[in-house]
C-alpha cells in the first residue's frame, strides 16, 4: 500500500456522532455467505491467523489517542464518554486486509499487565491473547454499505465498492475491558476468507 494513500487518511475514521447497526450474532440476521460467518463468529485471534497466512505481516496504525466514543461503544466499557481509540490496518504481505479500532478506557491503559501505552505498530491481539485471564464477550455483527466511513475507506485504499461486515466484542483481562471492532476489506472479501481457509486446511 502507497505511504500517500495512507497520509490521506484521516484518524479517526470512525466518529462519535457515526452509528453503526451493532446487534448480537445470536440476535439477528447473519449474511448468508457461510465463509463470511465464519470469520465473524471465529474466537480465536484474528492477527494470529492472517500472520499464519502471509509471509510479511503489519500492523500500520492509523492513530491511537484520547477522545470521544459513541455511546454504543460507551455501554460496554462503563459508561466512559473518553477512551483511548487506536484505529489499524492490518496488513497482509502489503496489503491491507483488516480494518480495525479498538477503544479502552483510562484504567486499562494504565494496567501495567496489558502495556497497551507501549502498543506501537504491535498487535494488540498478541497482548490479549497472552493474558492467561483473557475473556472474550458475545460477538456482535454489523453491516457496512460503500457510502459509510468504512466502505469509503475501503475505496480509498483502492478497493472496489462493496458492502462489508465487521465484527466486535468486549475482551476482559487484567480487570479491564478493551472492545475490538474488526471489518475485513479488500476487492473481494469471500476469496480473501476462502484463502484464509485454504491455508488453514493446507
Ligand atoms: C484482538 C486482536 O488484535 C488485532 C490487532 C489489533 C491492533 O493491533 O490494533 C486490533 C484488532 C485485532 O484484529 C486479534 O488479533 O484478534
Amino acid at each position: 500500500m502507497k505511504s500517500a494513500v495512507l497520509a490521506q487518511l484521516e484518524f479517526p475514521i470512525i466518529r462519535a456522532h457515526q452509528q453503526a447497526d451493532w446487534a448480537l450474532a445470536n440476535e439477528t440476521v447473519l449474511p448468508d455467505s457461510s465463509l463470511i460467518q465464519a470469520w465473524l463468529l471465529d474466537p480465536d485471534s484474528l492477527t494470529a491467523k492472517l500472520k499464519r497466512h502471509c509471509d510479511s505481516f503489519e500492523v500500520k496504525v492509523l492513530g491511537q489517542q484520547s477522545g470521544s466514543i459513541r455511546p454504543d461503544e460507551a455501554k460496554w466499557l462503563g459508561d466512559d464518554e473518553h477512551a483511548t481509540i487506536r484505529e489499524v490496518l492490518l496488513c497482509c504481505d502489503g496489503q491491507p486486509w483488516v480494518f480495525a479500532r479498538s477503544v479502552f478506557p483510562q484504567s486499562a491503559l494504565d494496567e501495567q499487565a496489558l502495556q497497551l501505552g507501549q502498543l506501537g505498530n504491535k498487535p494488540l491481539g498478541a497482548h490479549l491473547f497472552a493474558q492467561s485471564d483473557l475473556e472474550r464477550g458475545a460477538i456482535e455483527v454489523a453491516h457496512f454499505s460503500p457510502q459509510s466511513p468504512i466502505g469509503q475507506l475501503n475505496q480509498q485504499l483502492g478497493y472496489p465498492a462493496q458492502h462489508l461486515w465487521g465484527r466486535r466484542s468486549c475482551f476482559k483481562a487484567a480487570g479491564q475491558k478493551v472492545l475490538v471492532a474488526e471489518v475485513f476489506i479488500g476487492d473481494s472479501v469471500p476469496a480473501k476468507l476462502m484463502q484464509l481457509l485454504q491455508d488453514e486446511e493446507a
